[in-house]
């Protein structure tokens, strides 16, 4: 469990983190999304004790992280933006040398490198060395040099920047596999890698919280009802009059095209209903032909920009 409380950083007089507070719970896999500059990485040197705070506490398992710093230290694998990896040395070579580094004792080093290995799917490439892997693989070094001595939580700053689609995926699946075993906090400016691959979602933004919550919570309480653009042959008029007895309709706006008798139509729903069959009766009903429907609800995105905007207004 990680306990941050009024965590601030200063550089000189730019706020990077504003009076953080949050809690983590063991076993979940957490997102921690902002836009570039919202002080995600700042945050998490902090939690790992790279970066001194300028105020707050941060505690880990009970541990405070500058106080306590080899306890807390022990409970956490880390992954930065840039791993420092030796390009020199081989996969296995490199995992020995950050098990010494961890101080993990010598007769477990080589069964923790294994299992390490073994977790990241790596342990074909023991002999290869560093320099010549692909990014992803190095990415997998990279994890697996976290995972070494069964940390609790790992820590992942923005894991899968610079990889192709096919590593990307990869790099996920990994991750969610890993979450089984360990509390996972992951920094991501990609909402659908968030979404994907996280239970829980903190949004950052100008280094101050702006949201927390469960992942499809947070997606459901900011999506409101469900949005459906469509093109009928139909005057305004009809359209209007046909739309205001609807049941669970909320909003009806059009807009008349240019091409004949065709009118543009947005259509919100009440919150959780799915009223795309009752359009297609009521306009059947009314001889108002479909052209077109799509179904067009708020993006994640659309709820980021919301959120992370809000500061800057
Ligand atoms: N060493 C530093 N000295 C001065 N300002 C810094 C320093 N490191 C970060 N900052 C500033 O603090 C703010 C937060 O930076 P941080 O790197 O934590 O953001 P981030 O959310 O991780 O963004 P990114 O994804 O771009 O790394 C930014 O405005 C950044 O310019």
């Amino acid at each position: 469990m990680i306990e941050i409380s009024h965590l601030t950083k200063k550089y000189g007089t730019h706020v990077a983190v504003d009076d953080l507070n949050l809690t983590i719970e063991p076993g979940r896999i957490y997102g921690f999304l902002g836009p570039n500059g919202a002080g995600k990485s700042t945050t998490m040197n902090m939690i790992t004790g790279y970066l001194g705070a300028t105020e707050g506490t941060i505690k880990i398992n009970g541990f405070d992280i500058l106080a306590q710093p080899e306890d807390a230290k022990k409970c956490i694998g880390y992954l930065p933006e840039l791993p420092p990896l030796y390009m020199d040395m081989t996969v296995e070579e490199y995992l020995l040398f950050a098990a010494e580094l961890k101080k993990i004792p010598k007769e477990k080093r080589k069964p923790y490198v294994e299992d390490a290995m073994a977790t990241t799917k790596i342990t074909d490439m023991r002999g290869r060395l560093i320099k010549n892997l692909s990014k992803g693989y190095r990415q997998r070094v990279g994890l697996a040099q976290a995972v070494l001595g069964y940390p609790e939580v790992i820590i992942l700053d923005e894991p899968t920047v610079g990889l192709d689609p096919k590593q990307i995926i990869e790099i996920r699946d990994l991750i969610q596999s890993l979450g089984k075993k360990h509390t996972v906090i992951l920094s991501s400016h990609i909402l659908s890698e968030v979404r994907a691959v996280c239970d829980y979602i903190f949004i950052i933004s100008h280094g101050k919280l702006v949201a927390s919550e469960e992942t499809e919570e947070l997606v459901e309480r900011m999506s409101g009802g469900q949005v459906i653009e469509l093109k009928l042959k139909a005057e305004e008029e009809k359209i209007k009059e046909v739309f205001a007895d609807a049941e669970h309709i909320t909003a009806v706006e059009t807009k008349e095209l240019p091409e004949d008798g065709v009118t543009e139509v947005t259509v919100t729903a009440e919150k959780n209903k799915d009223v795309r069959e009752e359009i297609f009766h009521i306009c059947a009903e009314s001889d108002m032909p479909i052209l077109e429907m799509i179904n067009g609800g708020k993006s994640l995105e659309d709820i980021f920009l919301e959120l992370t905007s809000k500061e800057e207004e």
